[in-house]
């Protein structure tokens, strides 16, 4: 049974932005997958980290690493993006960018080509049958691949954006921090960029990294994911800061996913409460929903709990999340006039 502040926190329309896709799948899905592929010898306990849990970072991308493994089929794709999508629409989210690597399998016969086609299905097939979303999908770059996977990917990304109708609409840059370099990205990073596609970037989700994302700033990237250690009460610096609010790039926020992986003390320390006090554009996100058992709701409602916001606060918040999406225009006025519907309802 649903308390009315949960009831509230799900009806709220909302976007979701920052969202891979196999760190997205649910435990009913994780379910299908390894009743398919009983011989992985893969328990629900390997795919997720629950309530109270920690892991390192490092620990995190062991996580994924077990997905992949059940997600190796243009079958497995199609379900699990199709089931992510639904999951997203019934918790009340409006519009939803989608991110995901994609991988060749050899044993499968999945290519990086089929791999993208097989989201785009997904994502025509929900909207055939009426889901109450709008999806977009950004081509990932896993950042330990190196310069020519990702000048690849984003060829790919390209060709995607001139031929899914619209779908395609930009890249992403993710993948384990601690490996690679953002100079070797550059390139590819900068020939999306000059292409029409926009760039969502991981920026500074370690400390350490002050040099890379002077450097990706540059570009600069259309949203920042993360951006824990970018300023300089946590060893970031206070240029980085500047540019990051002279260009007004909105920064995605993942409470949960932060506080799991062990990168952010505990909820009250997120740096959440740092860019919402300059009144920088954020957006609260949900990362990994599946991996740290969470949805945007709960995030919300996380935010709200630890940041003592109201819910027209909250409302503002989730309404000025339409201002960073990369969909058209139109679309950004559609969702507007959505939000104006619904506001009476929520707030009767
Ligand atoms: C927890 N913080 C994070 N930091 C960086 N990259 C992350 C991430 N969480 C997920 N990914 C990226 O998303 C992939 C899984 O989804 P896809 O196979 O692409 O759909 C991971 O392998 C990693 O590259
Ligand atoms: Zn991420």
């Amino acid at each position: 049974v649903m308390d009315n502040d949960a009831v509230f926190y799900r009806e709220l329309p909302k976007v979701e932005l920052h969202a891979h896709l196999n760190g997205s799948v649910s435990a009913q899905t994780i379910e299908k997958l390894i009743s398919r592929k009983p011989h992985l010898n893969i328990e629900h306990s390997m795919t997720a980290i629950g309530k109270g849990q920690r892991r390192t970072l490092d620990e995190c991308f062991e996580v994924f690493r077990v997905i992949h493994k059940l997600v190796d089929t243009e079958e497995d794709i199609l379900m699990v993006a199709t089931d992510v999508i639904k999951e997203f629409a019934a918790d009340g989210v409006k519009y939803l960018e989608l991110r995901s690597t994609p991988r060749e399998e050899r044993d499968t016969g999945l290519t990086k080509r089929s791999y993208i086609e097989t989201v785009i299905k997904a994502i025509q097939k929900c909207k055939e049958e009426g889901v109450d979303i709008d999806v977009r999908f950004l081509v990932a770059i896993d950042r330990r691949n190196g310069t020519e996977v990702a000048l690849e990917t984003v060829n790919l990304a390209e060709e995607f954006m001139l031929s899914s109708d619209g779908l395609v609409v930009g890249i992403d840059l993710s993948g384990d921090p601690t490996v690679g370099h953002g100079k070797d990205l550059l390139p590819a990073l900068q020939k999306a960029k000059n292409s029409g596609l926009k760039l969502s970037l991981h920026l500074s989700e370690i400390p350490s990294q002050l040099d890379e994302s002077d450097l990706l700033l540059s570009l600069p990237p259309d949203r920042i994911g993360h951006g824990t250690f970018l300023h300089p009460e946590v060893g970031g610096s206070q240029s980085l800061v500047d540019k990051v609010v002279q260009k007004k790039i909105p920064i995605e926020l993942c409470l949960t996913s932060n506080v799991k992986g062990n990168t952010v003390p505990c909820y009250a320390k997120h740096h959440f409460k740092y860019w919402y006090e300059l009144g920088h554009p954020t957006v609260l996100c949900t990362d990994d929903k599946g991996v740290f058992c969470t949805d945007l709701s709960q995030e919300y409602q996380l935010a709200a709990s630890t940041f003592g916001l109201s819910h027209e606060a909250v409302w503002k918040l989730s309404q000025q999340a339409i201002d960073s999406i990369f969909g058209p225009e139109t679309v950004k006025q559609q969702l507007k006039e959505k939000w104006n519907d619904l506001h009476p309802q929520l707030f009767k």
